[in-house]
């Protein structure tokens, strides 16, 4: 990882760092284009951790966290003036075969805790709270699925940063000093295709993947012409310094519905990290040798927001509020 300037997680920082929790919920809105509605939301964005620690302290060892995203387009209705340099909205991908989409959102809030219940009451009121000014356009509950496995049934975060690689990796730097501690989020909810899935031997798998299934062991691809998806998602700059992010993907469904997803979400000190592992994913590396995993996994969402620091959050709370 290049450019490490963190020597600790800012403590203004939101909780990009909270430990990978049993449950989450991801809540993405659009805020209603009135003056009302904006100083409705600013005044609950302004509240936010308040309402975290009503609820988290009833349970403190649930550890209740909430990280509230921005997208661009609400983000100059807040700030017209001041942007993080790289923050714009989710660009669709049209591969040789796979496409992303690009889907509303001008908020997210990613709630995560180790009960499900701290998690449904702080969104219950949350959106109490935020009434007739937003209008949900996601909302799925995810829950954590045997050994960190995805329901593919691989082991899925084992290569995300840890320790000071995490900063250095999520939050923003001295490269944008007025955002630094700030991070951008991606979030994209796929549905899989299980049965196609278990048809495929799991050999086969195992190269999509890119490690093996049972032990979660790393299988050297780089020389082959198809890559995984663990190499098409490795990103290096000409000098060999490798970029990573930090995911916290999390299982979701229903089965009586037949539905089975991953709710992908990835915090990025680079925007153009996150971009570069999508247009590898869907165009290939070298185009037309795309991710075969998006032959079991179709997008329905994509959606990019900032998470500033504590700070800027409330700045921008205060200014719209008036
Ligand atoms: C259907 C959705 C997805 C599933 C089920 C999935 C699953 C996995 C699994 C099982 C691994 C290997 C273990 C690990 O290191 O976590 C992995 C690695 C990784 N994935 Fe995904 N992934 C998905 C989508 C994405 C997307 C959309 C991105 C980025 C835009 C991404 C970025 C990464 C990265 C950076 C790694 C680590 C690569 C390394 O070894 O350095 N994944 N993913």
């Amino acid at each position: 990882m290049s450019g490490k300037n963190w020597d600790r997680v800012p403590i203004d920082a939101q909780s990009v760092d909270a430990p990978l929790s049993l449950a989450a919920l991801f809540l993405v809105v659009t805020v209603g284009s009135d003056n009302a509605a904006l100083s409705k939301v600013a005044s609950v964005l302004g509240a936010l951790d308040d309402l975290v620690k009503n609820v988290g302290f009833r349970d403190l060892s649930g550890r209740l966290s909430c990280i509230a995203g921005i997208g661009a387009e609400f983000w100059a209705r807040l700030s017209p003036d001041r942007r993080p340099r790289e923050l714009k909205a989710f660009a669709s991908i049209a591969g040789p075969v796979h496409s992303a989409p690009s889907t509303p959102g001008d908020l997210l809030f990613h709630i995560r805790a180790d009960r499900s219940d701290m998690c449904f009451e702080l969104e219950r009121i949350l959106l109490d709270s935020l009434g007739g000014s937003v209008t949900v356009v996601d909302e799925v509950a995810g829950f954590r699925y045997f050994d960190a496995r995805d329901l593919l049934g691989f082991v899925d975060g084992t290569a995300n940063p840890t320790g000071l690689d995490l900063p250095a990796s999520a939050l923003v730097g001295n490269e944008d000093a007025e955002f630094a501690g700030g991070s951008y989020v991606v979030v994209q909810k796929y549905l899989h295709d299980l049965n196609a899935w278990a048809e495929t031997p799991t050999n086969l798998q195992e190269e999509i993947i890119g490690r093996t299934k049972i032990d979660n062991i790393e299988i050297d691809d780089d020389d082959k012409p198809r890559k995984s998806h663990k190499s098409l998602a490795t990103i290096e700059d000409d000098a060999g310094n490798e970029y990573d992010i930090l995911r916290d993907n999390m299982p979701f469904g229903r089965p009586g519905q037949k539905e089975f997803g991953t709710y992908f979400i990835g915090y990025t000190r680079y925007l153009w990290v996150i971009e570069k592992m999508l247009q590898r994913m869907y165009v290939g590396e070298p185009p037309g040798a795309y991710d075969r995993l998006l032959d079991f996994s179709t997008p329905h969402t994509g959606t990019t927001f900032f998470a500033p620091t504590r700070p800027t959050l409330q700045q921008l709370a205060e200014a719209a509020r008036n």
